[in-house]
């Protein structure tokens, strides 16, 4: 396949960092984290080929951010960054002549190494030994006030030992990872799934899920742990990853036993192999080893990299694997007609869970691996829901096999199929397809979009069906058939009842969840907050041109052609005026106007605020008659720079927008 590499790159920086959002900021992502890790090494390989594309917010230089805007911001003292990747010997023994090469001749390296705790990490300050804050990662930069949330982890202690193996650690960072215990993690499940609730794909989902809950007292239900692994102090210089381990332990804080410390590269080796065999022993979830330089002085000459430290790298277990038998390929077809091959396989029980099914993605990767129907194939799990074919076994495959054809009709509606030149998916072009109508109304009522509790898939099915349902707009006018509806079997006049409930309350959902329903085609839901933040509603939308939506950060053109070509077919312009009869939200709620100071000039907000969270920022802007913009550009009136403000401040210089401080800007409306 010849795609132009710049427009690769900008797909794949568009799909990460939607996939970002919905993996740090909704706790819900939609491919595993080896598709993810996928993308990701394909981007750097891109970009490490044609340097001239990277850009500072490539995903590549910066931390996947966990910011919701619903907490107050807070400065890092000390960036929280990332780790890179190792998968193999070669590569540690790599990155220990890499660390070598980067202090002076002959000196001697020290490792420490810890397991990888897959949860959240977080940043705890104990001032006078009293937990007084506590932060999420953020973008690293900045971080949220979590501390309510995390006091209720009932293994952090509230108050520590300062004086420890004579050091007086007075006003001291620690550092740590949240997680849950698996007992815990499927108990919760089990009780969410008897109440009809989503359940989490794995413990770390769920952790993230909980510790941006708003209300602590729900978050005291869930019986998170967390293990420290990282020490600063303001007054004390510290000397080595392995004592402030001891001394984290001596202030009473919970650290994991499992840590060694290795005098050279194959003692490291040998810690990594050694726990990626027991790692099934452990009550929690492992994803691989952190190997970190253990001197602090080596670790300062050593520094950073764009978003990871040079004196660590995380060394990360492989996927657990198993063999079976692909009985059969099926073709399903998506909510945009896509058609996605589905292994069909004899049940096996792999890391947990029983798998009947895997992805194959599409027709190149099954010509890739040649894979065929009544092959012996070997799947694996990434700590995730949906397992994948690796390989075959060539010496168990029948005689008669055949390779794969690609269907040439619509498995569903029998239509004829289309493959866009330079793509490899094909797609089924009758917009009335079943399978793309069930899809699309899958969607429009997911958790995310307009998440209407007890329209599921196995309901939409039986609506389509039935004839019920043709669009998702009609989901509103089911009320009106209530008759109906109760006569169907296993549906009954409760159940009919709560849903019309349920579908009658979704109409509460905000206008940026409502333009994420609607399903547009690489509109994820961060970029419909984006837009649904900058447009303001549905009509201004609609009205703006390409260069206008791409002007928003993170929106490029495949995501504003998509947009003008969903608006320009009459169909969607219907189901939308229905959908607005209906009551939805097309715009973002009215905010209570105080003043027209601001007299409609546009800001931009960057950096850190001391005062106030960003969402008072704009919420105040709003109220003043002003317009918030979430990139800049030459229509932007005012850039409001708070602390340690980023990339948005050369680019204001660069158009010569006005740079204002955060008193300038309370001047202005006081
Ligand atoms: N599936 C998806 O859609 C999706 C999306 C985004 C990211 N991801 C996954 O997340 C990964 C990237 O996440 P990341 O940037 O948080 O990096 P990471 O989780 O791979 O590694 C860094 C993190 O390790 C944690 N950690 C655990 N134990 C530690 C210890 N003893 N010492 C130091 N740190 C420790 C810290 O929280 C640190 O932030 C990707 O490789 C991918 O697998 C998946
Ligand atoms: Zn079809």
């Amino acid at each position: 396949m010849k795609t132009n590499p710049q427009k690769r790159i900008e797909e794949l920086r568009r799909l990460i960092k939607e996939h970002d959002y919905r993996y740090y900021v909704l706790a819900q992502p939609v491919i595993s984290d080896y598709e993810y890790d996928k993308l990701y090494k394909e981007l750097v390989e891109l970009e490490k080929t044609y340097p001239e594309y990277v850009t500072p917010d490539s995903p590549t230089q910066r931390v996947g951010s966990d910011i919701t805007n619903e907490f107050k911001p807070v400065a890092h003292r000390i960036p929280m960054l990332s780790l890179s990747n190792t998968y193999n010997e070669e590569e540690l023994y790599d990155f220990n002549r890499r660390v070598k090469e980067g202090l002076p001749e002959n000196e001697k390296v020290e490792y420490v190494c810890e397991l990888k705790i897959d949860g959240v990490s977080v940043s705890v300050i104990y001032e006078k030994g009293i937990l007084v804050r506590a932060a999420t990662r953020g973008d690293g930069t900045t971080g949220e006030e979590i501390t309510n949330n995390v006091k209720t982890i009932k293994s952090l202690p509230l108050s520590v030992k300062t004086e420890v193996e004579g050091y007086r650690l007075e006003d001291v960072e620690v550092r740590g990872e949240i997680y849950m215990e698996l007992d815990d993690f499927e108990k919760i499940n089990a009780e969410r799934e008897l109440n009809g609730e989503k359940t989490f794909a794995n413990p770390r989902n769920l952790v993230a899920g909980t510790i941006k809950l708003l209300d602590p007292k729900a978050v005291a239900k869930r019986p998170l742990k967390i293990f420290v692994y990282y020490l600063y102090s303001q007054s004390e210089a510290l000397e080595s990853q392995y004592q402030n381990l001891k001394l984290l332990e001596a202030m009473g804080l919970p650290v994991n036993p499992n840590y060694r410390l290795c005098g050279s590269i194959e003692d490291v080796i040998e810690f990594c192999r050694e726990w990626e065999g027991k790692r099934y022993t452990l009550p929690y979830e492992i994803d691989g080893a952190v190997i970190k330089v253990n001197s602090i002085r080596q670790q300062q000459m050593l520094g950073n990299i764009a978003k990871s430290p040079r004196w660590a790298v995380a060394f990360k277990f492989k996927a657990r694997q198993e063999k079976t038998k692909l009985k059969k390929i099926v073709w399903q077809v998506g909510r945009t007609g896509t058609l996605t091959p589905v292994a069909e396989l004899e049940p096996v029980f792999l890391a947990g869970s029983t798998i009947s099914r895997a992805t194959l993605h599409n027709i190149d990767e099954i010509r890739r691996k040649d894979i065929r129907e009544g092959d012996t194939v070997v799947i694996e799990k990434g700590g995730d829901v949906i397992p994948k074919v690796v390989s075959v076994d060539l010496s168990r495959r029948p005689e008669n096999s055949v390779e794969v054809k690609l269907p040439d009709k619509c498995p569903v509606c029998n239509s004829k199929l289309f493959k866009p030149e330079g793509e490899v998916a094909i797609y089924c072009e009758n917009p009335a397809c079943p399978a793309q109508i069930k899809g699309r109304i899958a969607h429009f009522a997911s958790r995310g979009a307009m998440d209407i509790n007890g329209l599921g898939e196995s309901l939409i099915n039986l609506f389509v069906d039935l004839g019920f349902l043709k669009d998702y707009a009609d989901v509103y006018s089911l009320k009106t058939k209530r008759d109906e509806l109760i006569k169907i079997e296993r549906l009954g006049e409760k159940s009919v009842d709560n849903l019309l409930k349920s579908i009658e309350e979704s109409k509460n959902r905000s206008f940026d969840k409502v333009l994420f329903a609607l399903g547009i085609r690489y509109v994820g839901a961060g970029a419909a907050q984006k837009l649904a933040e900058h447009f303001g509603s549905i009509d201004q939308l609609m009205k703006a041109d390409e260069e206008e939506i791409e002007s928003i950060q993170d929106i490029g053109p495949s995501i504003s052609k998509s947009i003008k070509r969903f608006f320009s077919d009459p169909k969607n312009l219907d189901i939308i005026e229905r959908l607005r009869k209906a009551g939805l939200k097309f715009k973002m709620d009215e905010q209570k106007k105080i003043s027209d100071k601001l007299g409609g000039k546009s800001f931009v907000l960057t950096g850190a605020l001391s005062s106030m969270s960003r969402d008072k920022a704009k919420e105040l802007i709003i109220a003043n008659g002003g317009k918030v913009l979430s990139a800049i550009s030459k229509n932007t009136d005012y850039l409001v720079a708070g602390e340690k403000a980023g990339s948005k401040l050369d680019k204001a210089r660069k158009l010569g927008v006005k740079i204002i401080s955060e008193d300038e800007f309370l001047n202005m409306i006081k």
